[in-house]
Protein backbone atom coordinates (compact mmCIF):
# COMPACT_ATOMS: atom_id res chain seq x y z
CA UNK A 1 0.00 0.00 0.00
CA UNK A 2 1.54 3.18 -0.88
CA UNK A 3 1.55 5.69 2.27
CA UNK A 4 -0.65 8.73 2.24
CA UNK A 5 1.41 12.11 1.23
CA UNK A 6 0.72 13.42 4.28
CA UNK A 7 3.30 10.02 6.23
CA UNK A 8 5.84 10.89 4.13
CA UNK A 9 5.86 14.80 4.41
CA UNK A 10 5.66 14.06 8.54
CA UNK A 11 7.53 11.22 8.85
CA UNK A 12 9.66 12.45 10.80
CA UNK A 13 9.87 10.83 14.46
CA UNK A 14 7.55 13.67 16.31
CA UNK A 15 4.12 12.57 17.83
CA UNK A 16 1.16 14.33 16.46
CA UNK A 17 -1.37 14.77 19.27
CA UNK A 18 -4.30 16.18 18.10
CA UNK A 19 -7.83 17.59 20.73
CA UNK A 20 -10.03 15.44 18.54
CA UNK A 21 -11.60 13.81 21.64
CA UNK A 22 -15.13 15.54 22.64
CA UNK A 23 -13.69 18.85 23.45
CA UNK A 24 -12.30 21.22 20.80
CA UNK A 25 -10.46 23.80 22.16
CA UNK A 26 -11.11 27.12 20.77
CA UNK A 27 -9.81 30.31 21.73
CA UNK A 28 -10.47 34.15 20.92
CA UNK A 29 -7.17 35.82 19.56
CA UNK A 30 -8.67 39.30 19.09
CA UNK A 31 -9.63 39.21 23.57
CA UNK A 32 -7.96 35.98 24.28
CA UNK A 33 -11.00 34.34 26.17
CA UNK A 34 -10.90 30.99 25.48
CA UNK A 35 -13.95 29.06 25.44
CA UNK A 36 -14.11 25.44 25.00
CA UNK A 37 -17.32 23.91 22.45
CA UNK A 38 -18.11 20.49 21.96
CA UNK A 39 -17.73 18.25 18.70
CA UNK A 40 -17.70 14.77 18.38
CA UNK A 41 -16.14 15.31 14.93
CA UNK A 42 -13.77 12.35 13.53
CA UNK A 43 -10.90 13.58 11.69
CA UNK A 44 -10.10 11.68 8.99
CA UNK A 45 -6.77 9.88 9.41
CA UNK A 46 -7.21 11.40 12.86
CA UNK A 47 -5.16 8.21 14.35
CA UNK A 48 -1.85 9.33 12.12
CA UNK A 49 -1.64 12.89 11.19
CA UNK A 50 -4.99 15.20 11.41
CA UNK A 51 -5.11 16.49 7.59
CA UNK A 52 -4.53 20.35 9.20
CA UNK A 53 -0.88 19.32 10.18
CA UNK A 54 0.17 18.06 7.32
CA UNK A 55 1.47 20.06 4.92
CA UNK A 56 0.47 19.17 1.92
CA UNK A 57 -3.49 19.30 3.17
CA UNK A 58 -2.98 22.43 4.70
CA UNK A 59 -6.32 24.73 4.56
CA UNK A 60 -5.89 28.46 4.04
CA UNK A 61 -7.30 28.85 7.99
CA UNK A 62 -4.16 26.76 9.96
CA UNK A 63 -1.79 28.58 11.23
CA UNK A 64 1.26 27.56 14.03
CA UNK A 65 3.04 28.73 17.35
CA UNK A 66 6.60 27.16 17.78
CA UNK A 67 7.75 26.72 21.72
CA UNK A 68 10.95 25.40 22.41
CA UNK A 69 11.52 24.40 26.47
CA UNK A 70 15.21 23.79 26.68
CA UNK A 71 14.61 22.01 30.35
CA UNK A 72 17.36 20.81 32.33
CA UNK A 73 16.87 17.34 31.37
CA UNK A 74 16.26 17.59 27.93
CA UNK A 75 15.20 20.02 25.10
CA UNK A 76 11.46 19.56 23.49
CA UNK A 77 9.41 21.56 20.71
CA UNK A 78 5.96 21.86 20.89
CA UNK A 79 4.28 22.94 17.52
CA UNK A 80 1.11 23.76 18.67
CA UNK A 81 -1.20 24.06 15.55
CA UNK A 82 -4.82 26.81 14.97
CA UNK A 83 -7.40 26.32 12.93
CA UNK A 84 -10.03 29.12 12.23
CA UNK A 85 -12.62 27.53 10.11
CA UNK A 86 -14.32 31.00 9.10
CA UNK A 87 -13.61 34.26 9.61
CA UNK A 88 -16.69 34.53 11.87
CA UNK A 89 -15.41 31.47 13.89
CA UNK A 90 -13.12 31.40 16.64
CA UNK A 91 -9.69 29.68 16.41
CA UNK A 92 -9.04 26.63 17.31
CA UNK A 93 -5.91 25.04 19.16
CA UNK A 94 -6.34 21.64 16.92
CA UNK A 95 -3.08 19.84 18.44
CA UNK A 96 0.07 19.51 18.78
CA UNK A 97 3.14 17.99 17.46
CA UNK A 98 5.69 17.28 20.48
CA UNK A 99 9.36 16.17 20.44
CA UNK A 100 12.34 15.63 22.69
CA UNK A 101 16.55 15.44 23.09
CA UNK A 102 18.33 14.59 25.53
CA UNK A 103 20.56 15.67 27.06
CA UNK A 104 19.62 19.63 27.81
CA UNK A 105 21.08 22.33 26.28
CA UNK A 106 23.37 23.03 29.81
CA UNK A 107 25.07 19.66 29.34
CA UNK A 108 26.64 21.37 26.28
CA UNK A 109 27.87 24.43 28.20
CA UNK A 110 31.51 23.91 26.59
CA UNK A 111 30.32 23.26 23.43
CA UNK A 112 27.76 25.86 22.76
CA UNK A 113 27.34 25.16 18.79
CA UNK A 114 26.65 21.53 19.45
CA UNK A 115 24.05 22.62 22.18
CA UNK A 116 22.46 24.54 19.20
CA UNK A 117 22.77 21.66 16.64
CA UNK A 118 20.35 20.11 19.00
CA UNK A 119 17.92 22.38 18.94
CA UNK A 120 17.97 22.51 14.94
CA UNK A 121 17.79 18.90 14.62
CA UNK A 122 14.40 19.55 16.16
CA UNK A 123 13.56 22.36 14.43
CA UNK A 124 14.10 21.17 11.29
CA UNK A 125 10.65 18.95 12.38
CA UNK A 126 9.02 22.21 11.66
CA UNK A 127 9.81 22.62 8.39
CA UNK A 128 8.25 19.47 7.61
CA UNK A 129 5.18 20.37 9.89
CA UNK A 130 4.52 23.87 8.94
CA UNK A 131 3.84 24.71 5.09
CA UNK A 132 6.22 26.92 3.48
CA UNK A 133 3.48 29.94 2.75
CA UNK A 134 3.16 29.89 6.74
CA UNK A 135 7.13 29.80 7.83
CA UNK A 136 7.15 33.63 7.41
CA UNK A 137 3.81 34.47 10.14
CA UNK A 138 4.74 31.75 12.56
CA UNK A 139 7.05 32.71 15.48
CA UNK A 140 9.77 30.09 17.12
CA UNK A 141 10.82 30.57 20.54
CA UNK A 142 12.88 29.13 23.22
CA UNK A 143 12.59 29.48 26.90
CA UNK A 144 15.30 27.86 29.06
CA UNK A 145 14.67 27.17 32.60
CA UNK A 146 16.69 25.79 35.37
CA UNK A 147 19.33 24.26 33.73
CA UNK A 148 20.93 27.50 32.25
CA UNK A 149 20.08 28.99 35.21
CA UNK A 150 22.56 27.33 37.36
CA UNK A 151 25.19 28.21 34.44
CA UNK A 152 27.48 31.11 34.88
CA UNK A 153 26.39 34.07 32.86
CA UNK A 154 28.73 33.48 30.61
CA UNK A 155 28.19 30.25 29.39
CA UNK A 156 24.60 30.28 29.01
CA UNK A 157 24.60 33.65 27.02
CA UNK A 158 26.97 31.69 24.68
CA UNK A 159 24.09 28.92 24.09
CA UNK A 160 21.39 31.28 23.77
CA UNK A 161 23.58 33.41 21.40
CA UNK A 162 24.11 30.03 19.18
CA UNK A 163 20.58 28.83 19.34
CA UNK A 164 19.26 32.58 18.16
CA UNK A 165 21.72 31.88 15.00
CA UNK A 166 20.13 28.95 14.04
CA UNK A 167 16.51 30.53 14.67
CA UNK A 168 17.85 33.44 12.56
CA UNK A 169 19.09 30.82 10.05
CA UNK A 170 15.96 29.42 9.78
CA UNK A 171 12.54 30.37 7.58
CA UNK A 172 10.26 30.88 10.50
CA UNK A 173 9.27 34.32 12.13
CA UNK A 174 11.86 35.28 15.03
CA UNK A 175 10.63 37.56 17.36
CA UNK A 176 12.34 39.92 19.46
CA UNK A 177 13.50 37.92 22.70
CA UNK A 178 12.80 35.24 21.13
CA UNK A 179 15.76 33.20 22.90
CA UNK A 180 15.74 33.50 26.76
CA UNK A 181 16.30 32.33 29.95
CA UNK A 182 12.70 32.32 31.42
CA UNK A 183 11.75 33.76 35.04
CA UNK A 184 10.55 30.81 37.44
CA UNK A 185 7.18 32.42 38.53
CA UNK A 186 6.57 32.66 34.88
CA UNK A 187 7.27 29.00 34.69
CA UNK A 188 4.27 28.11 37.36
CA UNK A 189 1.54 30.61 35.99
CA UNK A 190 1.87 29.57 32.41
CA UNK A 191 2.05 25.65 33.63
CA UNK A 192 -0.96 26.76 35.51
CA UNK A 193 -2.75 28.30 32.33
CA UNK A 194 -1.94 25.64 30.25
CA UNK A 195 -3.46 22.93 32.99
CA UNK A 196 -6.58 25.21 33.56
CA UNK A 197 -7.45 25.90 29.97
CA UNK A 198 -6.82 22.77 28.85
CA UNK A 199 -9.39 21.55 32.37
CA UNK A 200 -11.83 24.51 30.77
CA UNK A 201 -11.67 26.41 34.01
CA UNK A 202 -10.46 29.69 32.26
CA UNK A 203 -13.75 29.72 30.76
CA UNK A 204 -17.23 30.65 31.81
CA UNK A 205 -18.56 31.93 34.90
CA UNK A 206 -17.83 29.19 37.68
CA UNK A 207 -14.29 29.10 37.90
CA UNK A 208 -12.79 26.20 39.68
CA UNK A 209 -9.38 26.65 38.83
CA UNK A 210 -6.78 23.97 39.96
CA UNK A 211 -3.08 24.64 41.80
CA UNK A 212 -0.33 23.05 39.58
CA UNK A 213 3.11 21.30 40.84
CA UNK A 214 5.91 20.57 38.51
CA UNK A 215 9.01 18.80 39.81
CA UNK A 216 11.53 19.23 36.99
CA UNK A 217 15.36 18.26 37.27
CA UNK A 218 16.68 21.57 38.98
CA UNK A 219 14.17 23.32 40.10
CA UNK A 220 10.13 22.98 40.91
CA UNK A 221 7.33 24.67 41.01
CA UNK A 222 3.72 25.53 42.90
CA UNK A 223 1.04 27.39 41.48
CA UNK A 224 -2.38 28.05 42.90
CA UNK A 225 -5.23 30.87 42.93
CA UNK A 226 -5.74 31.79 46.60
CA UNK A 227 -8.80 32.08 48.00
CA UNK A 228 -8.33 33.07 51.12
CA UNK A 229 -7.40 36.35 52.20
CA UNK A 230 -4.89 34.70 54.37
CA UNK A 231 -2.77 33.29 51.87
CA UNK A 232 -2.18 37.03 49.96
CA UNK A 233 -1.59 38.34 53.88
CA UNK A 234 0.96 35.77 55.00
CA UNK A 235 2.86 34.88 51.48
CA UNK A 236 6.23 36.81 51.16
CA UNK A 237 5.95 39.54 48.49
CA UNK A 238 7.63 37.79 45.71
CA UNK A 239 5.55 34.95 45.84
CA UNK A 240 2.30 36.23 44.27
CA UNK A 241 2.05 37.72 40.85
CA UNK A 242 -1.02 39.16 38.95
CA UNK A 243 -1.38 37.24 35.76
CA UNK A 244 -3.28 38.76 32.77
CA UNK A 245 -4.78 36.56 29.92
CA UNK A 246 -7.70 35.55 28.39
CA UNK A 247 -9.35 38.94 29.28
CA UNK A 248 -9.43 38.05 33.08
CA UNK A 249 -6.25 39.43 35.93
CA UNK A 250 -5.62 36.55 38.28
CA UNK A 251 -4.17 37.11 41.28
CA UNK A 252 -1.67 33.59 41.49
CA UNK A 253 0.59 31.87 44.35
CA UNK A 254 3.46 31.25 42.57
CA UNK A 255 7.07 29.90 43.34
CA UNK A 256 10.12 28.34 41.50
CA UNK A 257 12.81 26.73 44.16
CA UNK A 258 16.00 26.62 42.34
CA UNK A 259 17.94 23.27 42.79
CA UNK A 260 14.72 21.90 44.35
CA UNK A 261 14.19 19.20 41.02
CA UNK A 262 14.63 15.81 41.31
CA UNK A 263 18.29 15.45 40.02
CA UNK A 264 19.24 18.96 41.58
CA UNK A 265 18.15 17.33 44.93
CA UNK A 266 19.78 13.74 44.09
CA UNK A 267 22.89 16.12 44.25
CA UNK A 268 21.94 18.20 47.40
CA UNK A 269 21.21 14.80 48.82
CA UNK A 270 24.94 13.15 48.18
CA UNK A 271 26.56 16.41 49.67
CA UNK A 272 27.69 17.37 45.86
CA UNK A 273 25.85 20.22 44.95
CA UNK A 274 27.21 23.63 44.08
CA UNK A 275 30.30 21.71 44.47
CA UNK A 276 33.04 23.54 41.87
CA UNK A 277 35.45 20.84 41.98
CA UNK A 278 34.53 17.57 42.18
CA UNK A 279 37.89 15.56 41.11
CA UNK A 280 36.83 12.30 41.72
CA UNK A 281 35.47 12.57 45.01
CA UNK A 282 33.33 9.27 46.20
CA UNK A 283 29.38 10.66 47.44
CA UNK A 284 28.01 8.39 49.77
CA UNK A 285 24.16 7.64 50.80
CA UNK A 286 22.04 5.52 52.54
CA UNK A 287 19.50 5.61 49.81
CA UNK A 288 21.05 3.86 47.54
CA UNK A 289 22.22 0.16 47.20
CA UNK A 290 24.74 -0.86 49.62
CA UNK A 291 27.41 -1.96 47.12
CA UNK A 292 26.51 0.54 44.47
CA UNK A 293 29.33 2.39 42.86
CA UNK A 294 28.86 4.52 40.05
CA UNK A 295 29.01 7.89 37.95
CA UNK A 296 26.55 10.22 36.98
CA UNK A 297 26.46 13.13 34.69
CA UNK A 298 24.42 16.03 35.20
CA UNK A 299 24.39 19.60 33.71
CA UNK A 300 28.08 19.04 32.48
CA UNK A 301 29.79 17.51 35.21
CA UNK A 302 30.64 14.17 36.59
CA UNK A 303 30.22 12.70 39.65
CA UNK A 304 31.20 9.43 41.52
CA UNK A 305 28.54 8.23 44.24
CA UNK A 306 27.69 5.06 45.68
CA UNK A 307 25.74 3.16 48.77
CA UNK A 308 26.73 3.37 52.32
CA UNK A 309 28.75 0.04 52.35
CA UNK A 310 29.14 -0.23 56.27
CA UNK A 311 26.44 1.89 57.19
CA UNK A 312 22.98 2.04 57.40
CA UNK A 313 20.44 1.56 53.91
CA UNK A 314 16.82 1.85 54.15
CA UNK A 315 13.67 4.28 54.21
CA UNK A 316 14.28 5.63 57.65
CA UNK A 317 18.11 6.85 57.45
CA UNK A 318 17.51 8.16 53.98
CA UNK A 319 14.46 9.53 54.64
CA UNK A 320 16.75 11.56 57.32
CA UNK A 321 18.79 12.59 54.98
CA UNK A 322 16.55 14.19 52.59
CA UNK A 323 14.75 15.97 55.42
CA UNK A 324 18.02 17.77 55.39
CA UNK A 325 17.44 18.74 51.82
CA UNK A 326 13.95 19.95 52.18
CA UNK A 327 13.38 21.01 55.91
CA UNK A 328 12.97 24.48 56.80
CA UNK A 329 13.40 25.30 52.81
CA UNK A 330 10.25 26.29 51.48
CA UNK A 331 6.99 28.22 52.41
CA UNK A 332 4.38 26.71 53.41
CA UNK A 333 0.94 28.00 52.79
CA UNK A 334 -1.87 26.78 55.04
CA UNK A 335 -4.33 27.16 52.50
CA UNK A 336 -2.95 24.34 50.22
CA UNK A 337 -3.16 21.26 52.98
CA UNK A 338 -6.70 20.67 52.24
CA UNK A 339 -7.16 20.88 48.37
CA UNK A 340 -5.96 18.60 45.44
CA UNK A 341 -3.11 19.52 42.99
CA UNK A 342 -2.62 18.42 39.81
CA UNK A 343 1.12 17.21 39.15
CA UNK A 344 3.28 16.28 36.67
CA UNK A 345 6.80 15.87 35.08
CA UNK A 346 8.71 13.91 37.90
CA UNK A 347 6.36 13.25 40.01
CA UNK A 348 4.51 11.68 36.97
CA UNK A 349 7.18 10.18 35.50
CA UNK A 350 8.46 8.02 39.30
CA UNK A 351 4.39 7.02 39.86
CA UNK A 352 4.60 5.55 36.41
CA UNK A 353 7.89 3.70 37.11
CA UNK A 354 6.43 1.81 40.79
CA UNK A 355 3.39 1.61 38.69
CA UNK A 356 1.10 3.40 41.10
CA UNK A 357 -0.55 5.07 37.67
CA UNK A 358 -0.99 3.82 34.51
CA UNK A 359 1.59 5.49 31.92
CA UNK A 360 -1.13 6.70 29.55
CA UNK A 361 -3.86 7.01 31.82
CA UNK A 362 -2.17 8.88 35.00
CA UNK A 363 -4.52 8.77 37.86
CA UNK A 364 -5.22 9.98 41.72
CA UNK A 365 -2.45 9.33 43.75
CA UNK A 366 -2.54 10.80 47.64
CA UNK A 367 0.92 11.77 49.06
CA UNK A 368 0.71 9.05 51.24
CA UNK A 369 1.17 6.99 48.29
CA UNK A 370 4.85 7.92 47.21
CA UNK A 371 5.45 7.22 50.81
CA UNK A 372 4.39 3.53 50.88
CA UNK A 373 6.50 3.06 47.97
CA UNK A 374 9.39 4.90 49.19
CA UNK A 375 9.51 2.84 52.19
CA UNK A 376 8.55 -1.01 49.92
CA UNK A 377 11.46 0.36 47.49
CA UNK A 378 13.82 1.92 50.10
CA UNK A 379 13.14 -1.30 52.56
CA UNK A 380 14.16 -3.75 49.59
CA UNK A 381 17.04 -2.40 47.69
CA UNK A 382 19.09 -5.04 46.73
CA UNK A 383 15.77 -7.11 45.54
CA UNK A 384 13.94 -4.31 44.25
CA UNK A 385 14.58 -4.43 40.32
CA UNK A 386 14.55 -1.14 39.22
CA UNK A 387 15.82 1.08 36.05
CA UNK A 388 17.51 3.31 38.38
CA UNK A 389 19.45 3.26 41.71
CA UNK A 390 18.27 6.41 42.59
CA UNK A 391 14.57 4.67 43.04
CA UNK A 392 14.40 5.07 46.57
CA UNK A 393 16.05 8.64 47.22
CA UNK A 394 13.61 9.74 44.18
CA UNK A 395 11.15 8.46 45.91
CA UNK A 396 11.81 9.42 49.72
CA UNK A 397 12.35 12.90 48.46
CA UNK A 398 9.30 13.64 46.50
CA UNK A 399 7.62 12.48 49.52
CA UNK A 400 9.38 15.05 51.79
CA UNK A 401 8.98 17.50 49.20
CA UNK A 402 5.39 17.14 49.34
CA UNK A 403 5.08 16.89 52.99
CA UNK A 404 8.05 18.84 54.59
CA UNK A 405 8.27 20.90 51.77
CA UNK A 406 5.16 22.33 50.98
CA UNK A 407 3.37 20.85 54.12
CA UNK A 408 0.77 18.48 52.34
CA UNK A 409 -1.10 16.47 54.42
CA UNK A 410 -1.01 12.62 53.95
CA UNK A 411 -4.63 12.45 52.28
CA UNK A 412 -3.78 15.14 49.96
CA UNK A 413 -5.10 14.35 46.37
CA UNK A 414 -2.70 14.68 43.29
CA UNK A 415 -4.05 14.25 40.35
CA UNK A 416 -0.81 13.04 37.92
CA UNK A 417 -1.42 14.31 34.45
CA UNK A 418 0.75 14.07 31.68
CA UNK A 419 -1.89 15.11 29.10
CA UNK A 420 -5.28 16.72 28.83
CA UNK A 421 -7.64 16.35 25.40
CA UNK A 422 -4.21 14.96 24.36
CA UNK A 423 -2.02 18.26 24.50
CA UNK A 424 0.91 17.97 27.11
CA UNK A 425 0.78 19.46 30.24
CA UNK A 426 3.32 21.62 30.10
CA UNK A 427 4.26 25.35 30.30
CA UNK A 428 4.31 25.45 26.75
CA UNK A 429 1.01 26.05 25.66
CA UNK A 430 0.46 28.99 27.93
CA UNK A 431 3.88 30.91 27.00
CA UNK A 432 2.34 30.05 22.95
CA UNK A 433 -0.58 31.91 24.02
CA UNK A 434 1.35 34.50 25.44
CA UNK A 435 3.28 35.04 22.62
CA UNK A 436 0.69 35.13 20.48
CA UNK A 437 -1.30 37.86 22.44
CA UNK A 438 2.27 39.70 22.60
CA UNK A 439 2.44 39.54 18.29
CA UNK A 440 -1.38 40.12 18.03
CA UNK A 441 -1.50 36.90 15.98
CA UNK A 442 -4.97 36.82 14.07
CA UNK A 443 -5.93 35.06 11.08
N1 LIG B 1 4.01 16.21 30.75
C1 LIG B 1 5.16 16.67 30.25
N2 LIG B 1 6.28 16.50 30.94
C2 LIG B 1 7.42 16.98 30.44
C3 LIG B 1 7.45 17.67 29.21
N3 LIG B 1 8.69 18.05 28.99
C4 LIG B 1 9.42 17.61 30.04
N4 LIG B 1 8.68 16.96 30.91
C5 LIG B 1 9.11 16.32 32.17
O1 LIG B 1 9.95 17.24 32.88
C6 LIG B 1 10.88 16.51 33.67
C7 LIG B 1 12.25 17.02 33.44
O2 LIG B 1 12.36 18.34 33.86
P1 LIG B 1 13.18 19.41 33.02
O3 LIG B 1 12.19 20.27 32.27
O4 LIG B 1 14.23 18.78 32.19
O5 LIG B 1 13.93 20.23 34.16
P2 LIG B 1 13.71 21.73 34.66
O6 LIG B 1 14.53 22.59 33.76
O7 LIG B 1 14.20 21.72 36.08
O8 LIG B 1 12.25 22.03 34.56
C8 LIG B 1 10.72 15.05 33.28
O9 LIG B 1 9.89 14.45 34.24
C9 LIG B 1 9.99 15.13 31.96
O10 LIG B 1 9.20 13.96 31.76
C10 LIG B 1 6.22 17.81 28.48
O11 LIG B 1 6.12 18.40 27.44
N5 LIG B 1 5.11 17.28 29.06
CA1 LIG C 1 10.56 21.72 33.05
Amino acid sequence: MTAHPCLTASSGSGRMASSRLPILLALVFSSFSFVLPHSNRVMWFQDLFPPNVCPINAKANTFYGIMFDAGSTGTRIHIYTFVQKSPESLPELEGEIFESVKPGLSAYADQPEKGAETVKRLLDMAIDAVPPHLWKKTPVVLKATAGLRLLSEEKAQALLLEVKEVFEESPFLVPENSVSIMDGSYEGILAWITVNFLTGQLSGQNKHTVGTLDLGGASTQITFLPRFEETLKESPGDFLTSFEMFNSTYKLYTHSYLGFGLKAARLATLGALNMEAVDGQMFRSSCLPKQLEAEWHFGGVKYRYGGNKEGETGFRPCYLEVLKVVKGKLHQPDEIRGSSFYAFSYYYDRAVDTNLIDYEQGGVLEVRDFERKAKEVCDNMERYNSASPFLCMDLTYITALLKEGFGFRDNTLLQLTKKVNNIETSWTLGATFHLLQSLGITY
